[in-house]
C-alpha cells in the first residue's frame, strides 16, 4: 500500500507567501499531476513532498507516518536531475545503490534486469552522450527506480524532451506503471502531458497558488494510442485550459 496525504501545506520565502493550504492525496498505483503555469510554486512544493524543504505549515504523510521534512521515503527525480557524464549508464544506474553502501558487484545484479523492462538493453556501457535525448531520460528514470522505493516523485521529467519522443516515452511510462506498479506524483506545466498520463490531475494557481481544481480523467480511451486525437482529449483539455 502506499498513501501520500499532503495536508493543509503553507510556505514563504521572506514575506512573499508562495503556497497557501495545499491539501493533495495519492493512492497506490495512481498517477497524479500537478500542473500550473512557471514560477507559481511547482518545485517548491515538490521539494516539500520530497522531503528536502520543510512547510511553514501542513504535514505530509506516508501510509499514516508523518514524514514532514524528511527525505529517503519517495525515489524522487528532479527537473535537471542528469545524468554523470564520465559514468557509463550502468555506472549511472546503480549509483543510488553505492551511496547506500551496497557493493558494486551487488548493485550491478540487481540494476541488471532492469535495463530490459526500460528499453535499455545493449546502453549499460554506453556513455550518456552516446543515447538520444528519450534514452538519456529513460535512464535518469531507471536511476530512479533502482532507488527501490514504491513511490517515484518526478519534477518535469520530460519537459526537454521533442514532440515525438515525448508521445513515445509517455506510452512507455503508462506500459510501464502497469507492469511493475509503481505510484506516481508528477509535477508539469504541460497540459497535454497531464491529461495523457494522469488518473487526476490537481491544479495549482494563483498568487498564492493554491489547489484551485481537481480533475478525474477517467476515459474509457484513456489507454489507447489515439488517445489524444479523441474528444474525450479535448474535452479535460478545455476543462483544464479554462480554469488556469
Ligand atoms: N529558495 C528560495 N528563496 C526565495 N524564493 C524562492 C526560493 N525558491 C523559489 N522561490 C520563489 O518561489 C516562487 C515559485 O518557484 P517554484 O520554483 O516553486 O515555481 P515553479 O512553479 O516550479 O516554476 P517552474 O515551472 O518555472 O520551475 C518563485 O517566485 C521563486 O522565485
Amino acid at each position: 500500500m502506499d498513501q501520500i496525504e499532503i495536508k493543509n501545506i503553507k510556505k514563504s520565502f521572506g514575506s512573499h507567501q508562495i503556497l497557501n493550504d495545499i491539501s493533495i492525496h495519492v493512492d497506490s498505483h495512481e498517477i497524479v499531476s500537478i500542473l500550473g503555469v512557471s514560477g507559481v510554486g511547482k518545485t517548491t512544493l515538490f521539494n516539500i513532498v520530497a522531503g528536502i524543504s520543510n512547510p511553514d505549515q501542513g504535514q505530509v504523510i506516508y501510509n499514516q507516518q508523518d514524514i514532514t521534512g524528511q527525505s529517503g521515503f519517495f525515489s524522487y527525480m528532479l527537473q535537471k536531475d542528469l545524468l554523470l557524464p564520465y559514468r557509463t549508464i550502468m555506472g549511472n544506474a546503480i549509483l543510488p545503490s553505492i551511496i547506500k553502501n551496497t557493493s558494486k558487484k551487488e548493485a550491478i545484479q540487481k540494476a541488471a534486469p532492469a535495463f530490459k523492462i526500460f528499453g535499455l538493453e545493449g546502453t549499460e556501457n554506453k556513455y550518456p552522450n552516446q543515447l538520444s535525448g528519450g534514452m538519456r531520460q529513460r535512464a535518469a528514470l531507471l536511476r530512479t527506480y533502482l532507488a527501490s522505493k514504491n513511490v517515484n516523485l518526478l519534477d518535469e521529467p520530460f519537459s526537454a524532451l521533442d514532440e515525438l519522443t515525448k508521445r513515445n516515452i509517455y506510452k512507455w511510462y503508462l506500459d510501464l506503471n502497469q507492469k511493475i506498479g509503481t505510484t506516481t506524483l508528477l509535477i508539469t506545466h504541460s497540459v497535454d502531458e497531464a491529461v495523457t498520463l494522469s488518473d487526476r490531475v490537481y491544479i495549482l494557481s494563483g498568487q498564492p497558488a493554491t489547489i484551485t481544481k481537481e480533475l478525474v480523467i477517467d476515459s474509457p480511451q484513456k489507454r489507447t494510442d489515439d488517445f489524444e486525437l479523441t474528444e474525450d482529449f479535448l474535452k479535460y483539455k478545455k476543462e483544464i485550459l479554462t480554469s488556469l
